[in-house]
């Protein structure tokens, strides 16, 4: 990392290893970071650390980098996004960035979608979201569902004010995942699916031991 470096920063869980990481480098190294947050969480996240600055694709357009967790990345390293139902602003904010780097549990390095994460997170318009439930099934099979929010009736509410549909899909089917992105953000209501297809450089994995493998460009 270098100073004054565009980074942006992805949701969930395993981010915020990532962003304490950062903070510590940017405190030893006396290096300035601009962090583009790609959700509320994230934008709270870095909020509590003092020494991280924050900024918006408004002022910064471009990324260095973008770190970002998944739910799953198969073997040719697409990534299923979307489990915190943020997966919007991640693709956004990864669209930005000259390099995306993921991070994730050892559990989530998978052949073929759907050993360790079942469903594709798709966000959509509120008015839409019935006919859409309806066109994915009738399209790829499985099973479309409407996420409900949690200590709150109805609907999850993304950042965006929209609901997010959870695609079970049919795990014994050999879908190509590139197509089904396709066809499902031409669906009229689809406004991002949880599908990042090809946008990872590099993918780090944590065992549970604490050691760390990759997949990916080695020069990252
Ligand atoms: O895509 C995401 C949120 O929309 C997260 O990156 C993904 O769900 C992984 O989260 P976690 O690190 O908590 O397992």
């Amino acid at each position: 990392m270098q100073d004054n470096q565009v980074v942006g920063i992805g949701s969930g869980s395993t981010i915020e290893y990532a962003i304490r990481r950062l903070n510590e480098r940017v405190i030893n190294e006396n290096l300035k970071t601009i962090c583009i947050p790609s959700s509320y969480q994230a934008l709270r996240s870095l909020q509590s650390f003092e020494s991280l600055q924050i900024s918006t694709l408004d002022r910064n357009p471009e990324a260095y980098v973008a770190i970002d967790g998944a739910d799953e990345v198969d073997g040719d390293m697409n990534l299923i996004k979307g489990g915190g139902g943020c997966l919007t602003q991640e693709k956004i904010v990864i669209s930005c960035a000259k390099k995306v780097v993921i991070i994730a549990d050892y559990r989530k390095d998978v052949q073929k979608f759907g050993q360790s994460f079942n469903f594709i997170p798709i966000e959509v318009i509120p008015m839409a979201q019935r006919p859409v439930l309806e066109k994915i099934s009738k399209m790829f099979g499985g099973k479309p569902v409407l996420r409900e929010a949690k200590q709150k009736a109805g609907p999850l509410v993304t950042d965006n004010g929209n609901f997010i549909i959870d695609w079970f899909f049919d795990k014994d089917k050999d879908y190509d995942w590139n197509e089904v992105n396709i066809s499902l953000s031409l669906i009229p209501g689809i406004v991002e699916t949880g599908l990042f297809i090809q946008t990872a450089h590099k993918v780090f994995f944590g065992a549970a031991d604490g050691n760390v493998t990759s997949r990916g460009n080695d020069k990252l």
